[in-house]
């Protein structure tokens, strides 16, 4: 059985923290990271608003994610193989992908092929906290937040809410370990059913 998961919602929910958790924890288990296919930075489109446009879906190749999907789909043992991921003989014949990512459910040929799609979240005040902290390839300049990063967020969850994209919504503002208990149960219960 092959089994996709998408772990995705708001940049800096807990995103990759509670992906890392699961990969040690799922046998059989691949990644996609998202952020792996952002275009260079020359290709960003600057906004109207002065900002490079980061958080859109055309600043990530999203044609090279899906060949990247689809590889693991064709083959996962082969793709395990590949990206140095042990493969258990004596696991019953079920493979896992995680996509991990803040545009997961927004990009049509992607989105039906999730087996289960969780979405983390967080308070306004938290995500900007959480982001001053971080530090990204290409730094935040002053106001990114606010004027970019914010806005954008809201508008891609209010279309992906409006074209009735199903996704199980988590409170990024639980612990690392209650997050990744609460979601590695609710995976291990929903492969139960599938077999
Ligand atoms: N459950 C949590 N509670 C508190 N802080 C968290 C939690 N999960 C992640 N963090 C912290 O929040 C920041 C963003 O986490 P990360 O997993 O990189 O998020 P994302 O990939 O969604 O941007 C990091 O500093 C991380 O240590
Ligand atoms: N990885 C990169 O090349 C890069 C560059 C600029 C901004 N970012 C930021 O990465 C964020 C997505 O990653 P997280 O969900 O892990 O925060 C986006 O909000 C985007 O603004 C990433
Ligand atoms: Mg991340």
């Amino acid at each position: 059985m092959k089994y996709i998961v998408g772990i995705g919602g708001m940049t800096n929910g807990g995103k990759t923290t509670l992906t890392n958790n699961l990969l040690k924890a799922l046998p059989n288990c691949c990644v996609i990271h998202q952020d792996d296919f952002f275009k260079p930075q020359d290709q960003i489109a600057v906004g109207e608003d002065g900002f490079k446009q980061w958080d859109v879906l055309e600043s990530l190749d999203m044609e090279a994610m899906l060949s990247t999907v689809q590889a693991w789909v064709s083959s996962p043992r082969k793709f395990a193989r590949a990206h140095g991921v042990s493969v258990r003989l004596d696991a019953s014949d079920t493979h896992i992908l995680i996509l991990e990512g803040f545009l997961l459910y927004s990009y049509k040929p992607l989105v039906d092929l999730y087996s289960r799609r969780y979405f983390l979240t967080v308070p306004y005040e938290e995500c900007k906290w959480r982001r001053s902290r971080r530090s990204y390839a290409v730094p935040d300049p002053p106001g990114l937040f606010d004027g970019h990063v914010w806005p954008m967020y809201q508008k891609y969850k209010r279309e992906m809410e409006a074209n009735g994209v199903e996704v199980v919504y988590l409170d990024g503002m639980k612990s690392r370990e209650e997050l990744f208990h609460q979601v590695l149960e609710d995976i291990q219960n929903s492969l139960l059913n599938r077999s």
